[in-house]
């Protein structure tokens, strides 16, 4: 038995995601969760003949605790996008407690082994809050909480084939990993590890382009939109692909994603990526950075730390510079929940 739970279902990613959930013929179970709307979405794709019982849920009448009961993912896509000018710590304002209440719910009505992916925005602040209310509650497990970067690899690889196009890439077939964060500068795609052999091929402004395109690929979008929001399909999609890899670890499945995690001590390998971020990019305080990992029936198996140090000259400049970054946004996320007493009882 496998039920997902997702928050936020009646949302633009929300919808998309809870279709492509439902399509899956490993789910048994699937639960919508949202302020508005979770019934009449939660009516549609229950005509769907796949395999998944839908429920829905409003928060009246204990909608949240309902969604959660016997949940073994949560998907979190619940909260604000944003419109052109804005930058994804624009957003902190209302996400932030939108995130720290959902994260209240999961500690008190969650199993206590369910995986949590987080979507909000913005992601490197989001994920440090839902641990810090986790830890609150004393239900914290760094191997199963993640904040979703997938979309950043998802653009990677497809950017990639867009700029070479006489290549004839398969970009579904790629795996550039993209380490660091979830915004801007914080992004750091490192092709020199994910595809060698094409990147070779890049000149120097090529490469550059590349870079910036895959760092701010999220404005392409939200300016695209014009107010309409941010990217909802492609991330649907991504948010998908990493939620898949959650479902096949119920079938004993292991997969390898990149992820923004907590680096834990618990985490084989964390330590050693600790180290060398702090002695290597100056980030002595860094404890949230996304990097490749194996994900099996306990959730996070491994981290990739060994790619710290793989990573080419240029790269290795972007690292320093995503470190300083992200320290700020990891402390604002830490701080906002520190700061506040929870509304819900232990
Ligand atoms: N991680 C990523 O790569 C990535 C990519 C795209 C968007 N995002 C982020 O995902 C979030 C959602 O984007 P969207 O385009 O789907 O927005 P949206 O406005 O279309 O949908 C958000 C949904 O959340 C719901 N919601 C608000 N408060 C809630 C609460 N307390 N409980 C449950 N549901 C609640 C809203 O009713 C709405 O249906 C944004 O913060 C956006 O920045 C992240
Ligand atoms: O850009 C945004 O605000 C949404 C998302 O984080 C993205 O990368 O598309």
């Amino acid at each position: 038995m496998v039920k997902v739970a997702i928050f936020g279902a009646a949302g633009g990613i929300g919808q998309s995601l809870s279709l492509l959930v439902k399509l899956d013929q490993n789910v048994d179970e699937l639960a919508l969760y949202d302020v508005v709307n979770a019934p009449g979405v939660g009516q549609d794709l229950s005509h769907i003949n796949t395999k998944a019982k839908l429920s829905s849920y409003l928060p009246e009448n204990d909608g949240l605790a309902k969604s959660l009961e016997n949940t073994d993912i949560v998907v979190i896509p619940a909260g604000v996008p944003r419109k052109p000018g804005m930058t994804r710590d624009d957003l902190f304002k209302i996400n932030a407690s939108i995130i720290r209440d959902l994260a209240e719910g999961i500690a008190t009505y969650g199993k206590k082994d369910v995986f949590i992916l987080v979507i909000s925005n913005p992601v490197n602040s989001t994920v440090p809050m839902v641990a810090e209310v986790l830890k609150k509650f004393k239900v914290y497990n760094p191997k199963r909480l993640v904040g979703v970067t997938t979309l950043d690899l998802v653009r990677s690889n497809e950017f990639l084939k867009q700029m070479l196009p006489e290549d004839k890439i398969d970009s579904s077939n790629l795996f550039v990993p993209v380490i660091g964060g979830h915004s801007g500068d914080t992004i750091v795609p490192l092709f020199s590890i994910g595809c060698p052999e094409y990147y070779k091929k890049l000149s120097t402004e090529q490469r550059e382009s590349l870079i910036h395109r895959v760092q701010y690929g999220g404005d392409e979008v939200v300016k695209a939109k014009k107010g309409m929001g941010s990217a909802t399909l492609s991330m649907a999609y991504a948010g998908y692909r990493l939620t898949s890899s959650f479902i096949k670890t119920f079938k004993n499945e292991v997969s390898k994603e990149v992820a923004f995690i907590e680096l834990n001590d618990q985490l084989k390998g964390a330590k050693e990526a600790k180290k060398i971020i702090s002695e290597k990019y100056g980030g002595s305080h860094i404890d949230y950075f996304a990097l490749p990992l194996i994900l099996g029936k306990d959730g996070i198996e491994e981290v990739d730390y060994k790619i710290l140090e793989q990573a080419d000259e240029k790269e290795q400049e972007m690292i320093e510079i995503a470190v300083k970054q992200l320290e700020k946004n990891i402390v604002k996320g830490k701080n906002f929940i520190s700061g506040i007493e929870t509304s819900f009882s232990a």
